[in-house]
Order: structure tokens, then sequence, then C-alpha cells
């Protein structure tokens, strides 16, 4: 069974109680989600290989541990996932960003895909999928299904706010995947959002209510 991490650094939490405040707008939202997300990379890629080179400080040679050079990618969920990009890609310039538009019926609650863009060494890379919401996760575990369908073999799936139900049905659907929160929510209500929650994320993100 996949590993579910909560990172509840007091910074990651100060910020997430300002996301979560309704009367924070969207410039401040953004930069929220932001924030966090380049302060989760740091759990995230604590796994990254290492190795040993040798270099001259101004004092003395000495030998000194750089990135193995692993190629990453970020893929975000559309819409909201985009937000967290560019904090990831300032912490991981090197890794590569694939999108996967995703958006949730609001009836049914299923995940309707109408996009897929991937960097073509699928293989070769290890994957983050990320988006700010873990719901019912079935938005996560499609988008994860159709990297896997296209070849992906090492994918962790980086929210800022799940649930119980969410980290459930990604577990079961990919017991392989590790999931990286930022908090871990009480539950859905009826309509499918998550209790205490954000609200919408895409449309805090992006202004669009
Ligand atoms: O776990 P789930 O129940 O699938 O819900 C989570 C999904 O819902 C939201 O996207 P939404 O459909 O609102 O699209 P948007 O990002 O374009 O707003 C969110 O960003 C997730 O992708
Ligand atoms: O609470 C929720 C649930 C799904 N999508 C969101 O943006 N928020
Ligand atoms: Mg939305």
């Amino acid at each position: 069974m996949s590993k579910v991490v909560v990172i509840n650094h007091p910074l990651i939490q100060h910020k997430l109680t300002i996301m979560r405040d309704k009367n924070t707008g969207s410039r401040e939202f953004r930069e929220m989600v932001k924030e966090i997300g380049m302060l989760m990379v740091y759990e995230i890629t604590r796994d990254l290989p290492l190795k040993e080179i040798e270099i001259e400080t101004p004092v003395t040679k000495t030998k000194s541990k750089v990135l193995v050079g692993k190629k990453l990618a970020v893929i975000p969920i559309l819409r909201a996932g985009l937000g967290m990009v560019d904090g990831i890609l300032e912490m991981i310039p090197a890794a590569k960003v694939g999108h996967v538009g995703l958006y949730r019926d609001p009836e049914t609650l299923q995940p309707v895909e109408y996009f897929c863009k991937l960097p073509q060494d699928v293989e070769e890379r290890d994957f983050l999928v990320v988006d700010p919401m873990l719901a019912t996760g079935g938005s996560a575990a499609a988008a994860i299904k159709l990297l896997k369908e296209k070849g992906a073999k090492s994918i962790k799936l980086v929210c800022l706010v799940g649930c119980p139900e969410g980290v459930k049905f990604v577990q079961d659907e990919h017991p392989d995947v590790d999931i990286f929160l930022a908090a871990l929510d009480e539950k859905l209500n009826d309509h499918g959002y998550i209790v205490p929650g954000l609200g919408d994320a895409g449309d805090r993100i992006f202004g669009t209510k």
C-alpha cells in the first residue's frame, strides 16, 4: 500500500489558513497555492538520488554532493493544478511539464477528460501529478490511469487539501502511488466538496466565480 504524507509544516499551515478564508481574494489565493507548492517540494523530493563530485572551494579541494539528474515531470490537472506549477518549477527548474485536462461533472462528480499532452520520454520520468484538491479522488485517479496507460512507471500525487474518501479511492485504484497533502480534512459534503476545505480551488485561483 502507498504511503500518505501530510506535510504540516507551520509555514504551510499558516498559508493554508489564508487560502481557506472566504475573504481571501484571487491574487493572494494564487500566491498561497504557489508558495505551498514550493514548500511541499522539500518533502516530496527527499528521496532524490545524489552523487559525489570533486570541487574546489576558495579554501581547498573537497568532495560534495549534487543531484544525479533524475528526469522529473510535473503534471498539473487543469485547471486548478496549474496554480502549483510555478512554485514547483522554481525548486526543480529542469522538470518538464505535461498537462492533463479534466473537469468534474457537477451532477455525477465523474471526471471528464478534455486534454492530454505529456513529455515524450514517459517511461524514463518520475511524475508529480499536482492538483490542489483531492475530493472524491476521481480526477486524480483518472489522471494517474492516463499516465500509466502512456507508460509512466513512477508517479507521486501532490495535493493541498485532501479528505479520507479521496485518499481511500486513490489508494484502492493505485496502491503504488504515494500521496502528499498539506492537510487531510474531515469529509466530503453532499455536493462532493471538501469540509471544511476552501471551496472551488479553480474558481478561486482564476477568479471565475
Ligand atoms: O477529487 P474529485 O472529486 O475529482 O475533485 C477534485 C477535482 O475538482 C476540481 O476540479 P474542477 O472539476 O473544479 O475543475 P477546474 O480545476 O477546472 O475548476 C479540483 O481541482 C480537482 O481536479
Ligand atoms: O472541495 C472541492 C472539491 C472539488 N473541487 C474543489 O475545487 N473543491
Ligand atoms: Mg473547479
